[in-house]
């Protein structure tokens, strides 16, 4: 499959947020990853559509994909889209109406991502996988960037793959050049890369690094 690579801009600078995300996909990255936060979800709170909205009318050709830790996903369908977000990830822990959700996505024309928990047991998401474009595996705790990967989240990348060939499998959370072959080996294809992308001076080098290290693997 092929890889694609989305850094997540919440460790950036988001004081100059249009300039960052532009260097970053001037620097390789295929789309970005927008962490959408709620404070209630996760104990940490970022941004919402406005800032989504307003970052589309300085890159109106980028790929955006929101990763809602959000306790009402449901409610922010519309406004995302009428953003402009591509792919809309939603957790499979902050719905008991999957069905319904994916629909609503769907309808207002993005694709649809589920995504778990370091928690969540794999099994819990097996069901719904058929039903959308991609499976999010978090490998930290979501709600900061900066964190420690974990190694143990592995074996949910792999089943999903054992079980479905085609779908798109990210992995987010403590991704750098360092463990990216791993998830390579899972089968994992799409991958978010914050600290790794945004905490460097040479954006170009670390997803080129990205790159080899996957090639490598597969
Ligand atoms: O969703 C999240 C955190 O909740 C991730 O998207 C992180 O923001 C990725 O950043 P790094 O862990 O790669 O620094
Ligand atoms: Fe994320």
């Amino acid at each position: 499959m092929k890889l694609s690579i989305g850094p997540s801009i919440l460790n950036s600078d988001l004081s100059n947020l249009a300039k960052e995300c532009q260097e970053i996909i001037n620097s390789g990255a295929d789309f970005l990853h927008l962490d959408v936060m709620d404070g209630h979800f996760v104990p940490n709170l970022t941004f919402g559509h406005p800032v989504v909205k307003c970052l589309r009318t300085k890159l109106p050709n980028t790929g955006f994909e929101c990763h809602m830790m959000v306790a009402h996903p449901e409610k922010w369908v519309q406004p995302m889209a009428e953003a402009g977000v591509n792919r809309y990830i939603f957790h499979l822990e902050a719905t008991n109406d999957i069905e319904t959700l994916v629909s609503k996505i769907q309808e207002a024309g993005m694709k649809v991502g589920i995504g778990i928990k370091p928690n969540t047991p794999v099994d819990d998401v097996i069901q719904y996988v058929d039903l959308c474009d991609l499976v999010l595996i978090m490998t930290v705790e979501p709600g900061f960037g900066g964190q420690t990967f974990m190694q143990s989240m592995i074996p949910k990348i792999k089943y999903i793959r054992s079980q479905f060939p085609d779908v798109d499998i990210e992995v987010d959370g403590g991704v750098s050049h360092v463990n990216i072959g791993c998830c390579a080996e899972a089968g994992a294809n799409v991958i978010v890369a914050g600290t790794a992308v945004t905490g460097t001076t040479n954006k170009l080098k670390a997803i080129r690094d990205l790159r080899e290290e996957w090639e490598k693997a597969i």
